[in-house]
């Protein structure tokens, strides 16, 4: 499956730096400057969109919303049997259809880990889309993560979690970090400190199973110091600000297109 990626910016560029190892990639971006940085990235370009579909089996669209509209009705009739990967937030396969016509998408909410093919990735196709083109899609986009079918009604959702996720993870990381700051730490020590406790915690949680609060318990002693720390996240309302801002998130995304 040969990959005409359409917008090289964040995700256009994680995308091809994880797809180019496995098939061929070719980049189209309106932008000079991103043209001049996919070749030093030694990625395969083209200035014509024309171009970059006849030599593709599928297009990845990773523009921004804003700039849908215009690019649909730039890629009407030049399709044809070619499958459109869509990974743009809160675009739905009926809007892309309702453009397009009842051509083969497969929408993708993915995050910006692909960068270092440690992705999360849920995906839902178009009726249009076979099984064949299907298990190839997954096939290739395995490499760049993990990816889950959901249903396309739980996408917007998806993207609150995964699809911003790591932004709010950075956010974490950066408060962790600071705090390190108050207490004594350089910021780089003490954000490698955090990184090696975040990513630790992560890998016991998927080695050792149970749920979070289990492990809470396990580190917080009776009398000791987590649970001075606990009982200030609770007091402000820490659970409560997380699952509102995974809410307005996702209800932003509904709004987005
Ligand atoms: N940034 C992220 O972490 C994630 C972004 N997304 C989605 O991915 C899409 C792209 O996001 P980013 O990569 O962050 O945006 P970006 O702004 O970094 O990149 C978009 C690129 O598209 C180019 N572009 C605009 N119109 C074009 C056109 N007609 N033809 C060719 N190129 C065009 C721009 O010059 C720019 O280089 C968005 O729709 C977003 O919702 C999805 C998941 C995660
Ligand atoms: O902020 C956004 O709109 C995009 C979608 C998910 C991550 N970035």
């Amino acid at each position: 499956m040969r990959i005409g990626i359409v917008g090289y910016g964040n995700m256009g560029s994680a995308f091809a730096s994880a797809l180019k190892e496995k098939t061929q990639v070719v980049v189209y971006d309106v932008d000079p400057a991103k043209i001049d940085r996919a070749r030093q990235d030694h990625v395969a370009t083209t200035e014509s969109l024309e171009f970059l579909v006849w030599n593709s089996d599928a297009v990845l669209v990773a523009v921004k919303p804003k700039d849908v509209p215009s690019l649909l009705e730039d890629l009407k009739g030049l399709l044809e049997e070619r499958l459109l990967v869509s990974i743009v937030a809160g675009l739905s396969i009926e809007k892309i259809q309702r453009t397009l016509g009842e051509k083969k998408v497969i929408r993708v909410m993915p995050n910006v880990n692909v960068l270092v093919r440690r992705g999360v990735m849920a995906f839902w196709a178009s009726p249009q889309v076979s099984s064949e083109e299907k298990k190839a899609f997954v096939e290739l986009f395995s490499s760049c993560g993990k990816l889950y079918e959901i249903k396309e009604d739980m996408m917007d959702s998806f993207t609150a979690l995964a699809g911003s996720g790591p932004a709010f993870v950075f956010k974490f990381l950066h408060a962790m970090a600071l705090s390190g700051v108050m207490e004594g730490f350089p910021y780089s020590t003490a954000l490698s400190i955090v990184l090696d406790t975040v990513v630790g915690s992560c890998e016991l949680l998927k080695e050792m199973g149970g749920v979070p609060e289990e492990w809470v318990l396990r580190v917080a002693s009776p009398g000791g110091t987590t649970v001075e720390g606990i009982k200030v996240l609770e007091e402000r309302g820490f659970v409560g600000t997380v699952m509102e801002c995974v809410r307005q998130t996702s209800q932003k995304a509904k709004r987005l297109t």
